[in-house]
């Protein structure tokens, strides 16, 4: 793919409102943004979604930046690569470091769909035109639940995920069922629970939810096929599926029904498309999640979800639900509860240089 260069970009933006989990609230993120340069001028972007500390997994920017500066584009400009499909291979050498590695990898799937002029959705199979948008409401009280969840709705979001834990589910939940009876409501636990909440767990099934996302631990499979078996509400994996592997043996051991797939987590959109096909061959339906990204990230995801397994609405939002003003252009937009799949080549967004700049923290350069 003759690469010529690789620059880093550390970017730093403030969310509109706090995004408050059990684990941490983000008030501010943190972000990598990878742009790698061919020798024709060509550009291809991706994005580095560890937060600035290891509350969601073990990585963060800092340690993104170590493999990137230290591993992974010195295993590039080692090796040279034909296609994206080789560099999940290339770092097989490297344990782990998923974020890392998605970062760059990504980043050369934009590039190579650049080369071959062909939109990236297109590139890895995509059918769709537009994917269905889902948005996360991250409140701490039913109220403020409520009140974003009618926003959103106005917004045309075609369904809702709410964080729940041991100390707000049940009642809030049923709270927000009251008043929407008939809206697609997921809840994603982020292992707050264990098996001794089986009942606390149990007791959800009445209230109609698409799924439960990530109850038991986050790198727990056996407990979740043992939970499942107990609820009707099925169980999606996040956190536990860090791997192909992982995605197959939850699948064989029943662990859950459905599968939320994150390109970060899994280490870039090859191993994400090797869980789609693994998981559409066998009628299990998948989602593609978020991280309260940034628009490179959300432009992958978007190329992503237009695969035929994305069934469900993904945790895909616009780009004004977390930022006053994203990083690319256009920004991201919702309409009707769709967002349009980019046909122009690549990612099909052009960086925001103006807002990188404004935003920027540090910057590396890497000449090949
Ligand atoms: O990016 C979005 O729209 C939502 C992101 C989101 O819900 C999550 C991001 C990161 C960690 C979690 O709290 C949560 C998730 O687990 O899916
Ligand atoms: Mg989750």
């Amino acid at each position: 793919m003759k690469i010529r260069s690789v620059q880093i970009y550390v970017i730093q933006i403030p969310l509109k409102t706090p995004f408050i989990t059990h684990l941490d609230t983000v008030r501010e993120r943190q972000g990598i943004i990878v742009e790698v340069t061919d020798a024709d001028g060509n550009k291809g972007y991706g994005e580095g979604v560890a937060f600035s500390s290891p509350w969601y997994t073990e990585e963060t920017v800092e340690t993104c930046l170590h493999m990137l500066s230290d591993f992974l584009i010195p295993l590039l400009q080692k090796q040279t690569i034909k296609q994206p499909e080789e560099v999940s291979h290339l770092f097989q050498s490297i344990r782990r470091n998923h974020m890392a590695k998605a970062a760059l990898e990504t980043a050369l799937w934009d590039l190579y769909a650049k080369q071959q002029s062909k939109p990236l959705a297109k590139i890895l199979g995509g059918t769709r035109e537009k994917v269905a948008s889902g948005v996360v409401v991250a409140a701490d009280s039913v109220t403020r639940a409520l009140k974003d969840i009618e926003k959103y709705l106005e917004d045309g979001y075609q369904r809702v995920k709410v964080k729940i834990n041991p100390h707000q589910d049940y009642s809030f939940l049923s709270e927000i069922r009251r008043y929407y009876p008939n809206l697609p409501i997921m809840a994603d636990a982020n292992s707050a629970y264990s098996l001794k909440d089986l009942d606390r767990l149990k007791a959800l099934d009445e209230l109609n939810l698409l799924m439960i996302e990530q109850p038991l631990a986050y790198d727990d499979i056996v407990e979740h096929a043992i939970l499942q078996k107990e609820l009707k509400t099925p169980i999606c994996l996040d956190e536990s599926i860090v791997t192909f592997a992982d995605a197959r043996k939850a699948i064989e051991l029943g662990s859950c029904k459905i599968i939320n797939i994150k390109v970060g987590r899994v280490g870039g959109l090859y191993e994400a498309k090797r869980i789609h096909d693994y998981c559409y061959d066998r009628g299990i339906e998948v989602w593609c999640g978020g991280m309260i990204e940034f628009g490179i990230s959300r432009a992958h995801n978007i190329a992503l979800a237009s695969l035929p397994g994305f069934t469900i609405p993904g945790d895909i939002s616009a780009s004004n639900r977390f930022w006053e003003e994203d990083i690319i252009f256009p920004e991201v937009g919702v309409e009707n509860g769709f967002i349009h799949v980019p046909g122009e080549p690549g990612i099909g967004f052009k960086i925001n240089e103006k807002r990188l700049q404004e935003k920027l923290q540090a910057k590396r350069s890497f000449v090949f």
